[in-house]
């Protein structure tokens, strides 16, 4: 007998399309999107820019309406964002209130959650302190440089705990040190917590080291055109994992796949 040890999916998308506008100006950016993501697993998105991926996670994290198809979160239907779900956008300038400290910014969720006060003040003075950013809590978002201010929206979002934390480019406003130092919090975090991470970025090695799958969309009408097994060891490490032969061979079939795609676009005399 065979025991199927895959957990659940969290979240199943199916048959999923955007358009904007309409008419004959009307942009197909998703077109027949269909894939699961397990409970507790790191699936990321990645492709050519344009390709919709921030299209694809804002209908995903119930922030966009699509215009066919369906995500469920455990079986729902999603209409608006899922109380479980914490977002965070490539856009911090956004995602923070400027009239708020930085850990009143980070304790608002918690509050709007009814979380006990000295249970808000303990997660938000951890999480602050995680990100590095303990000695700016009283200070205003404006205050901060944009690097910084996208390391207090990650804080936000960990200091939640969320069962599901979407984020889209999430580090591509900050330095290479700080880039690292952050995607292996959200590998702790991930692992601490058992959340499900689902992940858009441009960055194929990015994407091998954080993932355990992968999935390529191709130009629009986006599609999925692959979803790959990271079939590498589940503790990473900066450089002992990015040292593997395997890494190089799954960062190799991803590049390839997204050059594959991109061409297929555009060169009218690329067969696939
Ligand atoms: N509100 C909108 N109205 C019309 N077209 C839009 C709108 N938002 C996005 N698009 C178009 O949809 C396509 C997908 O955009 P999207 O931002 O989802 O791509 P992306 O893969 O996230 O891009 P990038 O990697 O550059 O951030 C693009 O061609 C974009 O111009």
């Amino acid at each position: 007998m065979t025991t199927d040890t895959t957990p659940p999916a969290i979240l199943k998308v199916r048959g999923l399309e955007k358009v904007y506008g309409s008419g004959p100006q009307a942009f197909r950016a998703l077109d027949d999107i269909t894939f699961d993501v397990a409970e507790g697993e790191f699936f990321t998105i990645v492709g050519p820019s344009g390709a919709g991926k921030t299209t694809l996670l804002r209908c995903l994290a119930g922030l966009l309406e699509p215009t066919a198809g369906s995500v469920d979160f455990r079986g729902r239907p999603v209409r608006g964002v899922p109380r479980e779900l914490a977002v965070v956008l490539q856009d911090y300038s956004r995602s923070l209130l400027p009239w708020f400290t930085v850990e009143k910014n980070v304790a608002l969720p918690l509050r709007a959650n009814h979380v006990p006060r000295a249970e808000i003040a303990e997660r938000t003075r951890q999480a602050l302190a995680e990100v590095g950013l303990e000695d700016a809590a009283r200070k205003a978002p404006s205050e901060l440089s944009g690097g910084m201010q996208q390391r207090v929206a990650i804080a936000r979002a960990i200091a939640y705990r969320p069962e599901v934390l979407v984020m889209d480019e999430p580090f591509a406003s900050v330095d290479a040190q700080t880039r690292a130092d952050l995607e292996d919090l959200v590998l702790k975090v991930q692992a601490e917590l058992g959340m499900t991470v689902v992940f858009v970025t441009h960055d194929v090695d990015e994407a091998v080291y954080l993932s355990d799958r992968v999935a390529v969309v191709s130009k629009s009408p986006s599609r999925i055109t692959t979803i790959l097994d990271i079939d590498l060891p589940a503790q990473r490490d900066q450089i002992a994992t990015k040292e593997l032969a395997r890494f190089s061979q799954l960062r190799t079939r991803l590049l390839s796949e997204i050059r594959h795609r991109v061409r297929a676009v555009t060169d009218p005399d690329y067969v696939i």
